[in-house]
């Protein structure tokens, strides 16, 4: 393709994206905006196509190869005439004609992202690759999903998005976290060099209702574990911190970015920040006080402390969260609850 390099490394296509058909634009077609979810039978993708189906202007369609994800969090959107949902690996090439594409697919859990290390990088690289080449192809706005996990391990809190972070490229954690930061890195040449609209979010620790029960994540074990009366396993040594956001801030924070006008990357994440032995005592007194708190081996290269800087998101986007963890967890707690046939006693 013929670019133009007037400005040293940095290209712009020269070409623009080929019309979409004409019926796109007719008075009779019902949708402005045609949104791609990729991920979207996740559980943060599931609850952003809730958020996405309630503007009766926009038609949502779904693409996820359900290695994490499930059909039942999208069962009332099935059969909707502003919905699909595509059986779809986003390591393979995808032709279809969308708008905007908010790319989420890529297993979360650490202990799924490592299950299969290999499949995890290609799903980060080949992946993005796939949906930029869409995005270039038909001209539409990018959103991806990167994470607070491009910090590594970090020696700067808490963490700005200036910070370039502190991460093992060799680590059982790397398929994720250098994952991530390659699809990050593709975003801003396809960017410069394309003149892709793209919008980078930075996601710190979320958690929600749809959470997968055994997902292996912090608070969904602690909240299943509670529930069944089993010990909530606080990982060695236990002073490690996270910061937890409720997955409607969450949702509302990523359709700001994708709306917005900046590039980002930005933050996005509740600033409030707990060590695991806290977040432990805290769901065995809202939850179940009964249950023990047992320290278990940890896995290695866990990060000791996060905590998000929201400044950028604060003044770029007027965002911040709103639900505080002690109002989040009993929320989650109903869902699990119904899931596990677990009722609450008086
Ligand atoms: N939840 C968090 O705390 C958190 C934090 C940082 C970043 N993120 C990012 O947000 C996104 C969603 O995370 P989540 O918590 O909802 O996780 P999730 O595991 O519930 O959702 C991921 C979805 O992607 C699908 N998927 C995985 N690989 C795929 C592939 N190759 N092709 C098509 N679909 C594929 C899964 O089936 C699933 O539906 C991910 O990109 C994750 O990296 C999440
Ligand atoms: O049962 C458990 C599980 C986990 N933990 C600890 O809880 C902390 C959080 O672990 P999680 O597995 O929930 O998540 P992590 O923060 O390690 O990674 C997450 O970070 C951001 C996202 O990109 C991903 O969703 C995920 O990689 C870790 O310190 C871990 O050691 C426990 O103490 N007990």
């Amino acid at each position: 393709m013929a670019a133009n390099s007037s400005n040293g490394n940095q290209q712009k296509a020269t070409k623009s994206p080929p019309p979409p058909s004409p019926l796109r634009f007719s008075k009779f077609f019902q949708s402005n905006m045609r949104i791609l979810v990729t991920g979207g039978a996740g559980f943060i993708g599931s609850h952003l196509v809730d958020r996405l189906m309630e503007n009766e202007k926009n038609e949502v369609i779904v693409v996820d190869n359900f290695f994490t994800g499930s059909k039942d969090n999208l069962r009332k959107w099935i059969d909707h005439p502003r919905f699909e949902l595509i059986r779809h690996d986003v390591t393979e090439q995808l032709l279809i004609e969308v708008d905007q594409i908010y790319h989420l697919a890529c297993p979360a859990s650490p202990i799924f992202y490592k299950y299969n290390p290999v499949k995890t990088i290609k799903t980060n690289v080949i992946g993005t690759l796939n949906m930029l080449g869409l995005a270039k192809r038909v001209g539409a706005r990018i959103l991806l999903t990167s994470t607070s996990e491009v910090y590594g391990d970090p020696l700067v809190h808490p963490q700005p998005e200036s910070y370039w972070g502190n991460v093992n490229p060799i680590g059982v954690r790397s398929c994720y976290d250098e994952g991530k930061r390659v699809a990050e890195t593709l975003m801003f040449d396809y960017h410069r060099q394309h003149g892709i609209e793209i919008r980078i979010a930075r996601i710190f620790n979320t958690y929600g209702p749809r959470m997968n029960i055994d997902d292996g994540r912090v608070v969904s074990n602690f909240i299943a574990q509670a529930l069944r009366g089993e010990p909530l396993t606080v990982q060695h040594p236990g002073t490690q911190t996270r910061s937890f956001c409720f997955v409607s801030d969450m949702v509302d924070g990523l359709i700001r970015l994708m709306e917005g006008e900046d590039t980002g990357p930005i933050n996005l994440g509740n600033p409030g920040e707990f060590t695991m032995i806290e977040l432990a005592e805290t769901v065995k007194e809202l939850i179940n006080p009964a249950v023990e708190i047992k320290m278990v081996e940890n896995t290695p290269d866990d990060p000791r402390q996060r905590k998000p800087d929201i400044a950028k998101a604060k003044e770029l986007l007027g965002w911040e969260p709103k639900v505080k963890l002690r109002d989040g967890l009993p929320l989650m707690e109903e869902d699990f609850r119904l899931r596990l046939g677990v009722e609450k006693k008086n």
